[in-house]
């Protein structure tokens, strides 16, 4: 009888079965797996708060490297019934997703639309003389398409479509419609469902497509606590139409800890192997050095470390804030949702750029091993890139951010500014004056200083072309790489200011010895990103060759400190080896063996010589192909 750890983690490595077993494989893995997670549900009453912590332990364990089928069911389907339904909406079906009775998935993207949501085809259109909606796919590039779990797994999916009653249209809303049968698990009718293919990664997540034939839902399946469709159709506006976008704001900041699970997966195994693998020697006649006593290695992994914990405590400050805002929000309070929206906007994408481009950079660091599936690398590796586009491109909610910071400066003088923001005030202050230092703090004002002086540029630029005669449109476009770096530099400023400041609080509590080592990331995070922003430095603020000197051997000598750290901080994240599913990284430092161990488990070594010799192999080299 298999234990539960062996029925979750056993049989067949996924890299082995085809992509149909795999789905299969992943099913019935996520039926254990959620099976626990239910009975911790039972345990507590689930609300936004603690449904995060359920989130985080939905996605943090998510075992396949692959993802999951139900991952859209808590990422998406529950999060915008409890943001988007009304009172009885939730009575009706909220239950039944929280127990998983119905699962779900949440269909937006279309294949001819994924940013521009206003442009979506999808169609609904009240019918008062039944008091139904129809649901209609009017073109090929109406279809939905990416909906995770939507291939074979949901049984009902949360449309978003184009409202119209009356002949008017209201724009996009979200409807819930049942897409199978709870019984046959049949496609209802007038829908064409299915899964979208062999994909870069995640392809247990079942992500699928969906087209309607004029399929009719009722009234009720509008969710209606925000705008509403009354039964003569009478169109009901919402206070604020840009609360439907309240969903996706709330998983951009469920990515921001996604994106650092994932990184913390990578560097466990990129420090842990740097520890065992020993490669060449650094004096003549001297032993063989374990890898991670390069400085180059140094370079590439504890700049990820440091990264790892900066974005988690940024991650922290975003779910905090969310909910201050979120808390605003229910009252009516709109004040901060353009602030909300450009924090997690700006961090969603910093963050999973960042994750992406270090988890690549433990990749490559592992050499030759760090390329074998068994490592887990290349896995994450496709995550972290995938994380760059879903929940919004990471371009496109550049932008909003910078749409905001431009909206922020022009309205600089008209009074006290929210907290992301106020440090733009204190920059620009008449009389402020700021030289360059090699500190924390002065490199904190440095990145405040770039940010405050591109936003100013930017909104500079825009207004002398539109003076020329350009439309805002086109201006905006033409300087919209210089609004991405202002989004960037702005958060970057935010996440080196949040990491000084909390971490410098935690320290408190901390052992001197412990508190040192957090204060070395700091520092580190702060120098490495300085010498990756020198041009913007040099060009807004008075640093100066003789300064960058001495960053240099400053973050030198920071790699030299935590060097002997490095592994205690990995091993901090505490990733077991069946979630870590790693060669490179298991705890028992086991590489060669393991790698030797994984190898025979493919399927081309169970006979001695392959079929192939026979078919192909033997006649051709005998000349008789
Ligand atoms: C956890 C990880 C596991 C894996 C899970 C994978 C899940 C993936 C699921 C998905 O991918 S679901 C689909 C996600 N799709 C998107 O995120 C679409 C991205 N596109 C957009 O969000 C909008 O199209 C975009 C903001 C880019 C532009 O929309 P609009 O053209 O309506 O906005 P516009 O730029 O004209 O701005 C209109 C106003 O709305 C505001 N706005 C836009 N989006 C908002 C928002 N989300 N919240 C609050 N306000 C928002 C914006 O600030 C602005 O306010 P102001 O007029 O006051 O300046
Ligand atoms: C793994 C994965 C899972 C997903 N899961 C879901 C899901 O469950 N449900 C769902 O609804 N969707 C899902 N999506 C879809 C995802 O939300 C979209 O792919 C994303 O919103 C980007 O839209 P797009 O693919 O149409 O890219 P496009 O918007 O076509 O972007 C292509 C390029 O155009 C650029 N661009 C577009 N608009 C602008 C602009 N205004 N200014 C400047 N540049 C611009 C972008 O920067 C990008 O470089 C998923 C996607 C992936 C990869």
């Amino acid at each position: 009888m298999l234990t539960k750890r062996e029925e979750l983690f056993g049989g067949t490595p996924d890299e082995y079965l085809s992509h149909k077993e795999k789905y299969e494989n992943s099913t019935r893995k996520a039926v254990i797996l959620f099976s626990l997670l239910r009975k911790i549900q039972e345990e507590n009453n689930t609300d936004l708060t603690n449904y995060r912590n359920l989130l985080s332990g939905v996605l943090g364990a998510s075992i396949s490297q692959d993802g999951s089928p139900f991952g859209l069911h808590y990422i998406m389907f529950m999060p915008v019934f409890m943001s988007q339904a009304d009172e009885e909406q939730q009575e009706r079906w909220l239950h039944r997703a929280l127990n998983c009775s119905i699962i779900g998935s949440y269909a937006q993207t279309e294949l001819g639309h994924g940013t521009f949501i206003r442009g979506l085809e999808t169609t609904a259109t009240y019918d008062p003389s039944t008091q139904e909606f129809v649901l209609h796919s009017p073109t090929l590039t109406s279809y939905k398409w990416w909906p995770g779990g939507l291939g074979n797994t949901a049984n009902y999916c949360i449309v978003i479509a184009q409202l119209y009653s009356k002949g008017e249209c209201h724009g996009i809303h979200s409807f819930i419609v049942q897409v199978r049968d709870e019984d046959t698990h049949m496609p209802l009718p007038g829908i064409k469902v299915g899964e979208i293919g062999v994909k870069m990664g995640l392809n247990a997540v079942n992500n699928g497509f969906i087209g309607f034939e004029n399929v009719r839902i009722p009234r009720t399946n509008m969710l209606m606590k925000h705008a509403k469709i009354l039964e003569d159709g009478t169109y009901v506006k919402s206070k604020n139409s840009k609360l439907i976008y309240g969903a996706m704001v709330f998983v951009r900041v469920v990515i921001v800890f996604d994106s650092v699970n994932y990184l913390a997966k990578a560097i466990t195994v990129a420090t842990r192997y740097s520890a065992v693998r020993r490669q060449s020697q650094l004096k003549e006649g001297e032993p063989e050095r374990q890898i991670l006593d390069y400085v180059t290695q140094q370079d590439k992994i504890l700049t990820a470390i440091a990264g790892c914990f900066a974005m988690k405590m940024n991650a922290r400050m975003l779910w905090d804030t969310f909910n201050v805002i979120n808390d605003q929000l229910h009252k009516g309070n709109m004040e901060r949702l353009g602030e909300l929206h450009a924090l997690a906007c700006c961090l969603k994408a910093i963050s999973t750029s960042d994750s992406s481009l270090f988890t690549a950079r433990c990749r490559v660091s592992c050499g030759g091993h760090g390329y074998m599936v068994s490592s887990t690398l290349p896995a994450t590796s496709a995550l972290t890139t995938a994380s760059c586009t879903y929940e919004g491109d990471n371009t496109v909610l550049l932008l909003q951010t910078a749409r905001f910071l431009l909206k922020t400066w022009r309205q600089i003088d008209t009074g006290p500014l929210t907290p992301t923001v106020e440090y733009l005030k204190t920059v620009s202050a008449p009389g402020f004056s700021y030289k360059w230092e090699n500190s924390i703090e002065g490199i904190i004002r440095g990145f405040q200083i770039v940010s405050m002086k591109k936003i100013s540029s930017c909104l500079n630029l825009m207004t002398a072309k539109v003076m020329s005669g350009m439309s805002q449109a086109d201006a905006w476009n033409t300087i919209s790489i210089q609004l991405v770096s202002a989004g960037e530099s702005h958060c970057r400023a935010i996440v080196i200011s949040t990491f000084h400041e909390d971490m410098s609080k935690a320290m408190r509590s901390m052992s001197a010895s412990l508190a040192e080592v957090m204060g070395q990331l700091v520092e580190l995070y702060a120098v490495y990103w300085t010498l990756e922003r020198l041009g913007d430095l040099l060009e807004y603020t008075s640093i100066s060759g003789a300064d960058v000197v001495k960053l240099r051997s400053w973050y030198e000598e920071l790699l030299r400190k935590i060097r002997p750290n490095a592994v205690g901080l990995v091993d901090a994240f505490d990733i077991i080896d069946e979630l870590l599913q790693s060669t490179l990284g298991a705890y028992d430092g086991r590489v060669y063996e393991r790698l030797m161990e994984e190898a025979l488990k493919s399927p081309l070594n169970a006979e001695p010589v392959n079929q192939s010799f026979h078919k192909y192999l033997k006649p051709f080299m005998q000349g008789k192909l």
